[in-house]
């Protein structure tokens, strides 16, 4: 078992990374305070793991909630199903709350978790590669607003990250491919030696070969847990791990959430901020070249719906988190391994950029 801290004062906390993890009730004990516990997953999830999280919380009283699966259910009325569960339980403000699932679980959980009697603690167990290499990590925590992605959250951090890497076993290849596109970003904005890594071990990765998968949630993880701690609520350098999302949670917007998975909208999206930063001068046309072929390479998308035209990303990226006093700001990279949060293109290439699923 491997052991990360993200390091945030008071609020730290450790993700534990390795097998079998589901069983190991020293790892979440002294992460609950009271005994009554909340595990709120997915109807995907629960017939593959709830039990066993169970057995393992069995000197607690255990509240399992589950919710329909999926991003179409990020939204008000089904976090409203936690706060009656919760209500209708008599928990009280020492419960805890634990996230079994994937990243829509895993920031449903955290919003809960910070509304509840204003503020209760929570654990999150990731069982998607996506929420193992990112969602489950920072504190980012919401649901969706039919105009925009995570409209509506908090910053709110876990107690402890419990990743058992078993459970991927069972995740559908379309997923692995969603959550590899989460890993490509890290290596793209933070770390070229890694991107270099990823592109040797692709294939094998896709396979979930369980020694490469660790360490790509590891070294993703390390990446995040940095910038993280860097910058908690997003003052600054935190908006690097955006690469891509503002052009991918409009293609997700657009096309109903749910219908493109967001690891292929951040696929899609990150190859549009790679088309950007070349027309700046900032990648040479082989650089693009290369990074379109990872996406490629992890079973991504790496064009925009076709039925999505200019507009509809200009309509829908005005109202990204990144926006300020009315400007669009975008993640774009000064050279691979190197991201810059920026106000300063030119509008035209962003257009062209924008229109390549038009033609
Ligand atoms: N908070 C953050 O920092 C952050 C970061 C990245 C993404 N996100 C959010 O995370 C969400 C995407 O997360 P996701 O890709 O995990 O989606 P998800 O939670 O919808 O899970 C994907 C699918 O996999 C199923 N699943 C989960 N674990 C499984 C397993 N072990 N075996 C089989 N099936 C399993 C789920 O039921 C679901 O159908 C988006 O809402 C995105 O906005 C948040
Ligand atoms: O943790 C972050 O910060 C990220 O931006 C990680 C992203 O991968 C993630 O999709 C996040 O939810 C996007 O945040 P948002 O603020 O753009 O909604
Ligand atoms: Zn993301």
């Amino acid at each position: 078992m491997q052991q990360l801290t993200v390091n945030l004062d008071d609020r730290s906390y450790p993700i534990h990374i390795g097998s079998n993890l589901l069983g190991r009730v020293e790892l979440l004990a002294p992460h609950i305070a009271g005994r009554q516990v909340c595990i709120v997953t997915d109807d995907t999830v629960a017939p593959l793991y709830l039990q066993r999280l169970c057995q393992t919380l069995a000197d607690y009283s255990v509240l399992p909630v589950i919710l329909p699966t999926g991003e179409a259910f990020k939204n008000w009325s089904t976090l409203q199903q936690i706060f009656d569960a919760l209500l209708g339980a008599r928990h009280d403000r020492r419960t805890t709350l634990i996230a079994l699932g994937g990243g829509v679980i895993g920031d449903m959980t955290g919003f809960a978790a910070a509304c509840y009697q204003r503020g209760v603690d929570f654990i999150q167990i990731p069982t998607t590669l996506l929420s193992q290499v990112d969602s489950s990590v920072g504190g980012k925590t919401g649901i969706n607003h039919p105009a925009g992605k995570n409209m509506i959250g908090a910053f709110y951090q876990p107690k402890a990250v419990l990743i058992d890497t078993d459970s991927l076993r069972t995740l559908p290849e379309r997923e692995v491919s969603a959550g590899l596109a989460e890993i490509i970003k890290y290596g793209l904005i933070r770390d070229i030696e890694f991107l270099d890594w990823l592109e040797q071990n692709m294939q094998a990765l896709r396979a979930l070969q369980p020694e490469l998968v660790t360490e790509a949630i590891a070294r993703s993880c390390a990446i995040k847990a940095e910038v993280v701690a860097a910058d908690e609520r997003e003052g600054g350098v935190r908006a690097i791990l955006n690469l891509g999302h503002t052009f991918g949670h409009a293609i997700e917007a657009h096309q109903g959430y749910g219908t493109w998975l967001h690891g292929e909208a951040v696929g899609a999206g990150m190859i549009m901020a790679l088309q950007l930063s070349r027309t700046l001068g900032w990648l040479t046309p082989e650089e693009e070249r290369r990074c379109t072929q990872l996406v490629a390479a992890a079973g991504l998308p790496v064009t925009p719906p076709a039925d999505m035209a200019a507009e509809d990303f200009t309509r829908l990226m005005a109202v990204d988190k990144k926006v300020l006093d009315g400007q669009l700001r975008l993640v774009l990279l000064k050279r691979l391994g190197e991201a810059v949060v920026t106000a300063d293109f030119d509008g035209k290439a962003l257009r062209s950029v924008l229109a390549a699923g038009d033609e």
